[in-house]
């Protein structure tokens, strides 16, 4: 049953394709996202998924399509996109409080702004307490924490994240689930959020994108229409589970 959804469109890409030499990576991809949503995009192993937020960030130049952030072309001097990798990657030479300022301070923010998202930021992680520690001194998962935090704090048009859990134990991954949804709650992000975990996508999701083996296209896209917090353990989300994973089944 599809759920009405009036937020205006944030990001549209359209006929996206990427080719390295004669290899066809991803096959004319065209899609819309909603401002503040959350889409979790999966696939089968190798299918395309780095090469597609590649294209999204600019790493990799698109052979063909487009990418506007609202209604006008992505120009990184006038939007702002941040992203995440699996890869912990704070500066270990900066304290928690300055990776998160980090970002801001190369933005010119004044200053007052700076200090509020900060402190915002480490309220909203749990931070507080480590905000004059280096990241050397916390935990892998307190680093990736700080890097998240960071990237909400830029209040970016467009959050990607590729995998950001994927070196996490199964306990600390939960916990991150949970303060992603809150950061992205309370700040009203947009976000695309690549996972091989379809428990993890169906957790997070308002919308999960399906991407067929290589070269990708764009498979389904299903609506997560569960409350929140999400129960991995519901029939409901069983059967998100279940049907995510039969489309992704490529053997
Ligand atoms: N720079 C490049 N030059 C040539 N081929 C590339 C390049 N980058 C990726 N590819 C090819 O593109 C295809 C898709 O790779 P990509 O890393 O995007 O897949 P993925 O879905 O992210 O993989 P995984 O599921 O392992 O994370 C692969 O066949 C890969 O060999």
């Amino acid at each position: 049953m599809p759920v009405e959804d009036n937020r205006p469109i944030k990001v549209e890409v359209k006929n996206l394709t990427k080719r390295f030499g004669d290899l066809l990576v991803l096959d004319n991809m065209s899609f819309n996202i909603r401002k503040g949503e959350f889409v979790c995009v999966v696939g089968p192993t190798g299918c395309g998924k780095s090469t597609f937020l590649n294209c999204l960030t600019r790493i990799h130049m698109p052979s063909e399509g487009d990418l506007f952030i609202d209604g006008v072309p992505a120009d990184p001097r006038k939007h702002n996109i941040s992203f995440v990798f699996q890869e912990p990657s704070a500066l270990p030479w900066m304290t928690v409080e300055e990776n998160i300022a980090y970002g801001l301070k190369i933005k010119k923010l004044p200053k007052n702004e700076i200090d509020e998202r900060v402190n915002q930021i480490l309220d909203l992680m749990g931070l507080q307490e480590f905000r004059k520690s280096y990241p050397g001194e916390l935990s892998v998962s307190a680093e990736q924490r700080i890097i998240i935090g960071r990237s909400f704090a830029m209040r970016p048009d467009l959050l990607l994240m590729d995998e950001p859990y994927g070196q996490m134990d199964v306990k600390m991954r939960f916990y991150l689930e949970d303060e992603v949804i809150r950061l992205w709650k309370e700040l009203g992000s947009t976000v695309i959020f690549i996972t091989h975990n379809i428990e993890e996508a169906v957790y997070l999701a308002e919308k999960v994108m399906i991407l067929t083996n290589k070269p990708a296209k764009i498979k389904e896209e299903v609506i997560i229409d569960l409350p929140r917090p999400r129960d991995i353990t519901s029939p409901k989300f069983i059967e998100y589970r279940n049907y995510i994973t039969d489309k992704i089944k490529w053997w």
